[in-house]
């Protein structure tokens, strides 16, 4: 039996609308904080899992087993830096603990367009963002979409920074396995998976929105274009920039130092 490990928040919901179906027997979904997944695939508690797109640089041998993922091409939404001063004012900068991918992306984009290395403290899970004295804070996931309550001078959306200023889309998670895991035809089950998650929006929307605050038609649009869920080229071709700028900041590795690459892997995926 395959441990598979999915992100616990309401951008998920549509990769593993039918997940547990379609794995039967074969495998055991669990759903956590994209940042535990990522620790408990690395310390080997999970054989697969959607983990934030900047660990699959940082640990040699793992792979991208799917298309399927999260990523997005413009807005969206879920992803907010509040900051309580000008953005190139930013010396201290909080970040949400369920990130990797977005905490790291923050930093390249600070360090790329203001020449800025804040000062960076973690934000708990249970912490509210009002509560911490930092110039800025990122917060990711469902704790995001709702309306803020400090008082901000600026507010940027990550998604539509990252995609304005490098004209790409951004990937935040992908499914990767650890080395040695067998993962015949699961590929096939993540991407059936997602393909019924998407024809099914409307239903998930309907779901899951009253429960969460928000609104049936503003989940849809969460999901249908704020949210994208293919891996395709301009998402491979981001992914090897992001790595580029995050190992120029020391955030990871290079690419060229990693002989398992996982972009090789991840480009078998795309046509
Ligand atoms: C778009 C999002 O993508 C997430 C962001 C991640 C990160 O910053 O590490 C990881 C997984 C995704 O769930 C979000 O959580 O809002």
């Amino acid at each position: 039996m395959i441990r598979i490990g999915a992100v616990s928040y309401l951008n998920t919901k549509p990769l593993i609308a039918s997940l547990r179906d379609r794995l039967a027997d074969r495998g055991q979904l669990t759903l956590n904080l994209p940042s535990r997944l990522a620790d408990d695939l690395n310390e080997g508690r999970l054989d697969v899992a959607l983990i934030p797109i900047i660990e699959s640089f940082r640990t040699p041998g793992l792979r991208v087993i799917s298309d399927a993922g999260i990523a997005c091409r413009g807005p969206v939404w879920s992803v907010r830096l509040l900051s309580r001063v000008p953005i190139d004012q930013i010396r201290t900068l909080a970040l949400d603990e369920g990130s990797r991918t977005s905490a790291a992306m923050v930093q390249v984009l600070l360090w790329e367009r203001y020449g800025l290395r804040p000062q960076t403290v973690p934000l708990g899970m249970e912490q509210l963002p009002e509560s911490v004295a930092a110039d800025a804070i990122l917060i990711i996931g469902d704790r995001a979409m709702h309306p803020e309550q400090g008082v901000y001078e600026q507010i940027w959306d990550l998604g539509d920074q990252w995609c304005r200023w490098t004209e790409l889309p951004f990937v935040f998670a992908a499914w990767v396995a650890r080395p040695g895991v067998d993962v015949s035809g699961l590929a096939e089950i993540l991407q059936a998976s997602r393909d019924d998650g998407l024809k099914a929006v409307q239903s998930i929307a309907r779901r899951e929105a009253a429960r969460h605050g928000l609104t049936t038609e503003d989940l849809i649009d969460y999901f249908r274009v704020n949210l994208h869920y293919r891996l395709e080229a301009g998402e491979l071709r981001a992914m090897e920039l992001f790595r580029q700028k995050a190992a120029a900041i020391g955030l990871v590795r290079p690419a060229d130092d990693d002989p398992g690459r996982p972009q090789g892997a991840a480009e078998r995926f795309v046509e």
